[in-house]
C-alpha cells in the first residue's frame, strides 16, 4: 500500500463498484442538501465486469490540495457532493496502521492531510447508464478503506454515498438492494440494504438497449426538483402507491416470481415516466426508439400470455430489459437484433457486447421473425441503438491490487 513520492511515502486503495438499475424507482427529495428521498426504492446491482467504476485514492504529506481526475482528466472537486462526501468520511477517519511498513496516520493526521482521487469507467460517463451512482459508491467506499471507517451501524457508508448520489447508496450491496427512505431528519436512517445477494436469482438476465450516448437535457437532480415541485401524481405515486409495490416487489424478488417482477416493473417505470410528463415543463426522457422498445416487449408478453421480458427505463431513452433465463434472453436479443438491426457497417460483435458467452447466442437467430409480428405493423429501424450489452445481477464493491497512480509521484498513471 506504502510507497515514495517526491521523497515522502503515499498510501493508497484502489476499489471498483458498480452501477445499479431501479425497478422501484426514485424520484423526488423531501430534503435536497441531505439527498433525502420522498419515497423507498428497489435496484439490481450490475455486474460490475460489465458496468462499473474504478477509483484510486492516494494520500501523501506532500498534497497540497485535494484533487480528482475522471476519465483521464483533472476535474474540479469543490462540487458540494465531492466536499460533503470528503467531509463525512473524513470526520469517521480513525488511526490507520500501514501493514506493509507499520506506518501509522492518526486520526489527527487525516484532518490535514489531503487525497489525491484518480477515477474511470469502464462504460460512457453521463449517458443515463448510472455513472453517478457507481462513481459515488466508488469514491466513498475506497475513502472509507484508506481511512479506516467502520460502520457504526449498518448501511452508514451508503448514507454518506447517498448525499453524492441518492441512486449511489444502492450501489453499495451487490444482488437486489433497497434503499429505505427513512424517517430522521438528519439522514441517518435513510440506508440501503441487501434483499438479497446477486446468486438468489442466478437465471435472472439483464439486457442493455443503449439508445442514445449523448448526454441528456434534463439531468435527474433538476428534473425531479421540478417534478416534486410541479406534479400531484409524483406526491400520491409518492404517498400511495411506491409502499404497496415495494411490498410486492420484495415478495416478487423473494420468490424468483419473474411474472409479477415484470408486471411490477414495467408498471413502475411507465408511471415513474408518466410522472415526468406530469412535470411542469413537461420532461421527456424516453424517445421514439424507446417507445419501440416497449412495444416490442408488450406485444411479446401479450401473445405468450405471460411476460417474457421485462422493461425499465431511467432518466434517459437507454431501455434496461431482464430475462427470466438464458433461453429467454436468446429469444429477447433476437428479437432486438431482429426489430433494430446495426448500422450496415457495424459488426455484429461490435454491436451485442458485454457478457455474450453466457447466452451461447446463436447469430443466426437474429433472422428469425418473432410470430407475434405476423398481421403487424411493424418497422425494422437500422443503426436506431448504439448497442446492445447484455450483464446480469453482480457484486457490490471490493478492493483491487492494481493502481490508478503512480506512487513515485501520486499522479495518474
Ligand atoms: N467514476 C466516477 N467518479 C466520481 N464521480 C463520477 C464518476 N462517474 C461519474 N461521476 C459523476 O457523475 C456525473 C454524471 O452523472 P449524471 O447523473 O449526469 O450521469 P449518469 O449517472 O451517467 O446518468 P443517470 O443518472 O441518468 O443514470 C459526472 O459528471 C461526475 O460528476
Ligand atoms: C431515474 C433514477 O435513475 C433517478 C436517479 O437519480 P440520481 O441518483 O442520479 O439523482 P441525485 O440524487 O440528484 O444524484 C431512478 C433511480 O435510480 O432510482
Amino acid at each position: 500500500m506504502e510507497a515514495e513520492t517526491q521523497g515522502d511515502w503515499v498510501v493508497m486503495v484502489t476499489a471498483r463498484a458498480p452501477t445499479n438499475i431501479a425497478v422501484i424507482k426514485y424520484w423526488g427529495k423531501r430534503n435536497q442538501k441531505l439527498i433525502l428521498p420522498i419515497n423507498s426504492s428497489i435496484s439490481i446491482t450490475l455486474n460490475p465486469h460489465d458496468l462499473s467504476a474504478t477509483t484510486t485514492v492516494v494520500v501523501s504529506p506532500s498534497f497540497t490540495a485535494d484533487r480528482l481526475w475522471l476519465n483521464g482528466k483533472e476535474v474540479s472537486i469543490q462540487g458540494d457532493r465531492y466536499q460533503n462526501c470528503l467531509r463525512e468520511i473524513r470526520s469517521r477517519a480513525t488511526e490507520v496502521t500501514d501493514s506493509k511498513t507499520g506506518r501509522i496516520i492518526t486520526k489527527k493526521d487525516w484532518e490535514s492531510l489531503h487525497v489525491h482521487i484518480v477515477s474511470k469507467n469502464n462504460f460512457p460517463t453521463a449517458a443515463g447508464l448510472a455513472s453517478s451512482a457507481a462513481g459515488f459508491a466508488c469514491l466513498v467506499y475506497a475513502l472509507a478503506q484508506l481511512m479506516g471507517v467502520q460502520e457504526r451501524y449498518k448501511g452508514e457508508i451508503s448514507s454518506i454515498a447517498r448525499i453524492g448520489s441518492g441512486s449511489a447508496c444502492r450501489s453499495l450491496y451487490g444482488g437486489f438492494v433497497e434503499w429505505d427512505m427513512g424517517k430522521d431528519d438528519d439522514g441517518k436512517d435513510s440506508i440501503a440494504i441487501q434483499l438479497a445477494d446477486e446468486k438468489h436469482w442466478e437465471d435472472l438476465v439483464v439486457i442493455i438497449a443503449v439508445v442514445s450516448s449523448r448526454q441528456k437535457e434534463t439531468s435527474s437532480t433538476s428534473g425531479m426538483q421540478d417534478s416534486v415541485n410541479t406534479s400531484k401524481l409524483l406526491l400520491h405515486r409518492a404517498k400511495e402507491i411506491v409502499p404497496k409495490v415495494m411490498l410486492e416487489m420484495r415478495e416478487a424478488i423473494k420468490e424468483r416470481d419473474f411474472a409479477t417482477f415484470a408486471r411490477i416493473c414495467c408498471a413502475d417505470s411507465n408511471q415513474f415516466h408518466a410522472t415526468c410528463l406530469d412535470t411542469s415543463p413537461p420532461i421527456f426522457y424516453m424517445n421514439d426508439t424507446s417507445k419501440r422498445i416497449i412495444s416490442m416487449v408488450e406485444r411479446w408478453n401479450r401473445a405468450e400470455g405471460t411476460p417474457q421480458a421485462a422493461y425499465t427505463f431511467d432518466a434517459g431513452p437507454n431501455a434496461v430489459l431482464f430475462a427470466p433465463n438464458k433461453a429467454k434472453a436468446c429469444e429477447l436479443l433476437s428479437r432486438l437484433l431482429f426489430y433494430f438491426p446495426p448500422a450496415s457497417d457495424k459488426k455484429i460483435s461490435s454491436y451485442v457486447v458485454g457478457d455474450v458467452d453466457m447466452l451461447a447466442f446463436k447469430e443466426v437467430d437474429s433472422c428469425i421473425k418473432p410470430p407475434e409480428v405476423e398481421g403487424t405493423n411493424y418497422t425494422q429501424s437500422f443503426g436506431e441503438l448504439d448497442y446492445i450489452l447484455c450483464t446480469r445481477p453482480g457484486e457490490g464493491p471490493l478492493v483491487l491490487k492494481d493502481h490508478l497512480v503512480d506512487p513515485s509521484i501520486g499522479l495518474p498513471i
